[in-house]
């Protein structure tokens, strides 16, 4: 089983080389101070003091323990020198003490902050998303993004929160152990960072292993999960057992799932050599240090009282050494998946409507289109092509032809939900390319070909395209189930309207196809815009229902706010013969416009679409002894 090539990540991402993510250090450390600090200044800046003081007093801890040999060994210990040093012993313990208290502090300061900044980016990333244009889910590589970005670039601000703070003591305590051991002679400080820069190294080499594997593995990830919706998944279940595809989806899962297996134990072993050979170094360098340490003692060129001080030094130095080296190295990983954050947050500002004070009017007089062409995000061919009509208040605008012929496409335009690439789609005289969007949907209603099956209740299921405006009288409700035979649907359910229509709760009830597509005209109905899209509303409902349904749209084209004006989409070309006009596409032109009769007798594509339905019925007239009359047109439903 082949996989769709659509699952691929973010290329400029992919391409991202090492200068650019060091870069993106300070960029990634940046993003998380400025949502800590917008979070609350106050916490930030004790976060930031009590982790700095914290680490002072582990510094002078290590210094206040120098002292303590050095009274010690000066000249031997002797009963009197033991005693002599009890207030240097004194002071360690205490600082031992504060640092255990500034401990608890500094973990009672980060456990406020995070959360609280975890949230933050979860916020701002949500919100960024949930504010872009319709069109832009049409963008896979947007849709992996936003994927990428909001999962693992929140986990990472929260995780390069602790790193950054563990970053501060580790780096204090070096600078106290690097001061130390300068104090006590110049040469030892540089041979402590010999072993660091070894460390150091290693670090950054499996950092950018773990990147790499990340972005080369990402679409196997990708491939793996789909076949896992797909493979376990409720809404796939019927046609997987139907189609017996349950082996072969299990099969590829596998095949997926030992790839990415394989990639990881290489994984494994590459980083586990550069740690090796970067240990190796450190050691050497380590090595290095104590033959200094030995050739100054030999030489005198340090008391040997304070050796002892030189070894605690060396020793808290490489401790202090390897936490900073964890803390950068976990910092810049996190600074890729804060990048994919950040591209997230610029990439959906990109692609929000800009902010204007134009309105559309809501209720236009006349919906004009003029010269409009339209071509879906990665697609060759137009859906649309070069499109001039003029729709008026209160007309019942069919829209007719083939599928794939771009009747779904017009309608979303015409809405203002899609822009044209091409040519300008003006509501009166506002030009919906310069309008506020919310304006505009304001006043639509939309009733799609697969209607959201909202997880409430069967009420809300309803009334969700309403909530600000009431209908005290529930005149608008008892409308908009009665016309779509949603009442029925209502009536059927264990708690009528107060039913949950969601299998996600215990309590839920599933609907069938057709029950759902009732729903949804009456959430599209309900909605009482001036301007309705009812998208093949019928097609999953019985012939009463439909022909209900059509009658019903027709004669709503006057709303409680005035004329509405009406575009349906449908296959079933009887129920539109009383369209005020008829829209012919084909292959995204519109080929053909007028009533029923004149198109009829124009004999073009409509003629031929609807005598070819037409002369199904006929034939259906063979005379059968107990056969009901067969109708002179074509009705709803074969
Ligand atoms: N989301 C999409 N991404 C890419 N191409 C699309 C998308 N939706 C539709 N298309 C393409 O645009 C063209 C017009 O599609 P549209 O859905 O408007 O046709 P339609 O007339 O409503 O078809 P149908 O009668 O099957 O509903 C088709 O060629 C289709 O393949």
């Amino acid at each position: 089983m082949k996989m769709p090539e659509w699952a691929r990540v973010d290329e400029r991402v992919a391409a991202a080389g090492f200068g650019q993510a060091v870069r993106a250090l300070p960029t990634a450390v940046a993003v998380v101070l400025r949502l800590a600090w917008r979070t609350s200044p106050r916490l930030t800046l004790l976060a930031a003091v009590v982790h700095v003081v914290s680490g002072s007093v582990t510094a002078f801890g290590l210094l206040a323990t120098a002292n303590v040999f050095t009274a010690l060994l000066e000249q031997g210990p002797t009963p009197e020198r033991v005693l002599q040093s009890l207030p240097a012993i004194a002071v360690v313990t205490g600082s031992y003490a504060a640092r255990a208290l500034l401990d608890a502090a500094v973990a009672a300061v980060e456990g406020t902050l995070r959360p609280r900044v975890t949230a933050a980016a979860d916020d701002e990333v949500t919100a960024a998303v949930v504010r872009v244009g319709l069109i832009a889910f049409e963008d896979a590589d947007f849709r992996e993004l936003s994927r990428q970005g909001a999962r693992f670039g929140v986990r990472a601000i929260e995780t390069s929160l602790r790193r950054m703070a563990d970053l501060t003591s580790s780096l204090i305590s070096l600078a106290a152990a690097m001061l130390t051991a300068a104090l006590l002679n110049p040469w030892l400080a540089p041979v402590l960072l010999l072993a660091a820069a070894a460390d150091g190294w290693a670090a950054a080499r499996v950092a950018k292993l773990n990147y790499r594997h990340f972005l080369d593995t990402v679409g196997r990830n990708i491939r793996k999960s789909i076949v896992e919706e797909v493979a376990t998944w409720r809404s796939m279940a019927l046609e997987r057992h139907a189609l017996t595809l349950q082996e072969p989806l299990l099969g590829e899962y596998r095949r997926i799932a030992r790839s990415l297996t394989r990639e990881e134990v290489r994984l494994a072993h590459r980083s586990n050599l550069v740690r090796t050979t970067g240990r190796a170094a450190a050691g050497l360098g380590t090595a290095v240090a104590f033959l200094v340490l030995g050739w100054l003692l030999y030489t005198g060129g340090m008391e040997l009282a304070l050796a002892g001080t030189a070894v605690l030094a060396m020793r808290t130095a490489s401790t202090a050494l390897s936490n900073t080296m964890r803390a950068v190295n976990t910092l810049y990983e996190d600074s890729f998946y804060i990048g994919f954050y950040r591209q997230l947050l610029v990439e959906s500002r990109k692609r929000q409507p800009p902010a204007t004070a134009v309105k559309a009017p809501s209720d236009p007089a006349e919906i004009r289109l003029d010269g409009v062409s339209f071509t879906y995000p990665g697609q060759k061919r137009p859906a649309l092509r070069d499109i001039s009509v003029t729709i008026r208040r209160g007309e019942v605008v069919a829209l007719v032809g083939e599928n794939g012929s771009g009747k779904t496409t017009l309608g979303k335009l015409l809405t203002g939900l899609y822009p044209p690439d091409e040519g300008t789609v003006h509501w009166d005289d506002v030009d919906l390319a310069h309008a506020d969007p919310a304006s505009v949907h304001a006043n639509i209603a939309v009733i799609a070909q697969e209607p959201a099956e909202w997880p409430m209740t069967a009420a809300t299921n309803v009334t969700v395209g309403r909530l600000g405006r009431a209908d005290p009288d529930r005149r608008a409700w008892r409308e908009a189930v009665d016309s779509s035979g949603a009442a029925e649907v209502i009536d059927s359910l264990p708690d009528k309207e107060n039913t949950v229509l969601s299998k996600k709760f215990d309590e839920g009830q599933d609907l069938s196809g057709g029950q759902w597509q009732r729903m949804g005209i009456a959430r599209g109905i309900y909605r009482d815009a001036s301007v309705l899209v009812a998208d093949e509303p019928t097609a999953a409902l019985d012939a009463r229902a439909e022909a209900r349904v059509f009658a019903g749209l027709q004669h709503a084209s006057t709303s409680d706010r005035g004329r509405r004006t009406t575009v349906l989409v449908t296959h079933r070309l009887a129920n539109i013969r009383s369209a005020d006009r008829i829209l012919v596409l084909e292959k995204g032109r519109l080929i053909e416009e007028g009533t029923h009769e004149e198109l009829v007798r124009a004999g073009g594509v409509y003629h031929e679409l609807y005598e070819i339905q037409a002369r199904a019925y006929r034939h259906a007239e063979v005379p059968e002894p107990r056969a009901s009359p067969a109708p002179e047109t074509p009705t709803a439903s074969p």
